[in-house]
């Protein structure tokens, strides 16, 4: 493992590093923020950030402005990549599939599942790496936008007891009825819509019967790609199943991260209270 880059922000430290994935065969880079009381030598609740369409490890680190209120509550923060990447990966022409667009799914199809097996990565190989080699606990709490906020949704439900909190900024709620998520969906996964189901936040609430975690959603109303996206399925489906959920719809707020930025403080103390409360 080798950490790229390194830079002080608010007493504590943003670094980039890249390792040698299991997961995905191939080297994946992530952003850790490490707030000064990890730095000081205590051991720190971990965020993980799952990040959109077209995103790097870079674009929140650089944009959503979560040092800050990382430091102040003490949380360690964690951005991987969105996808594997490198000449042997396939890819595609498109910015919805392939690199960048990894949908955080176990691909099963060809010529995806050798490498895109993100699922694998951010629920098991990236936390067991962080608490391995960072001054992190165990309480997890997991979040993102868009396509990554798809990924933070279902990885949250099928994995109860994981994660102790859960949140997402314009997610992709209901991937398997949008064209985003089918196109994404089918070329992944297949195109039976009943494996679809166990990838879809909207479909997996009904069956969330070990876990009732609550989640947090904010959605800009201004969102340019409102049609992908169908909170009000999501809301629809844990109302059916008695699941809790605020969401928030936000007057003029697009999809971008000026967007995340602003509420960011928000959704860092929503997860602060579940994981140092
Ligand atoms: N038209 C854009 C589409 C890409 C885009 O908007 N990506 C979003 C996430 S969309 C859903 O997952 C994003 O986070 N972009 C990065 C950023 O820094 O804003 C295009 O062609 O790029």
């Amino acid at each position: 493992m080798e950490r790229i880059e390194h830079h002080a922000s608010f007493k504590g430290r943003q670094e980039v590093w890249q390792h040698a994935s299991a997961s995905t065969g191939t080297d994946m880079k992530f952003g850790i923020y490490l707030p000064p009381q990890a730095l000081a030598g205590e051991r720190c609740p971990v965020l993980y950030w799952l990040s959109g369409l077209t995103c790097s490890e870079q674009n929140f680190i650089t944009k959503a402005g979560v040092q800050q209120y990382a430091a102040q509550h003490g949380l360690i923060v964690v951005a991987p990549d969105t996808s594997p990447r490198g000449p042997g990966v396939p890819d595609d022409a498109a910015y919805d599939l392939g690199q960048g667009a990894g949908f955080y799914v176990n691909a099963t199809q060809q010529p995806w599942a050798a490498h895109y097996r993100m699922q694998d990565y951010v629920a098991e190989e990236l936390p067991a790496l962080i608490e391995q080699h960072f001054p992190a606990t165990q309480a997890r709490g997991i979040f993102g936008h868009s396509m990554g906020g798809h990924g933070a949704l279902v990885t949250a439900l099928r994995h109860p007891g994981r994660y102790r909190s859960v949140s997402a900024f314009a997610p992709i709620a209901a991937p398997a009825q949008v064209p985003w998520g089918q196109k994404a969906l089918t070329a992944y996964l297949g195109s039976d819509p009943k494996v679809w189901a166990d990838w879809d936040a909207a479909a997996l609430i009904a069956q969330a019967r070990a876990e009732r975690l609550p989640l947090l959603i904010d959605q800009g109303e201004a969102d340019e790609f409102l049609p992908q996206l169908r909170p009000d399925l999501l809301q629809a489906a844990c109302e059916k199943a008695g699941h809790p959920i605020t969401l928030r719809m936000q007057p003029g707020y697009d999809h971008s991260y000026y967007f995340i930025a602003s509420f960011m403080g928000e959704h860092v103390a929503h997860h602060a209270a579940a994981l140092r409360g």
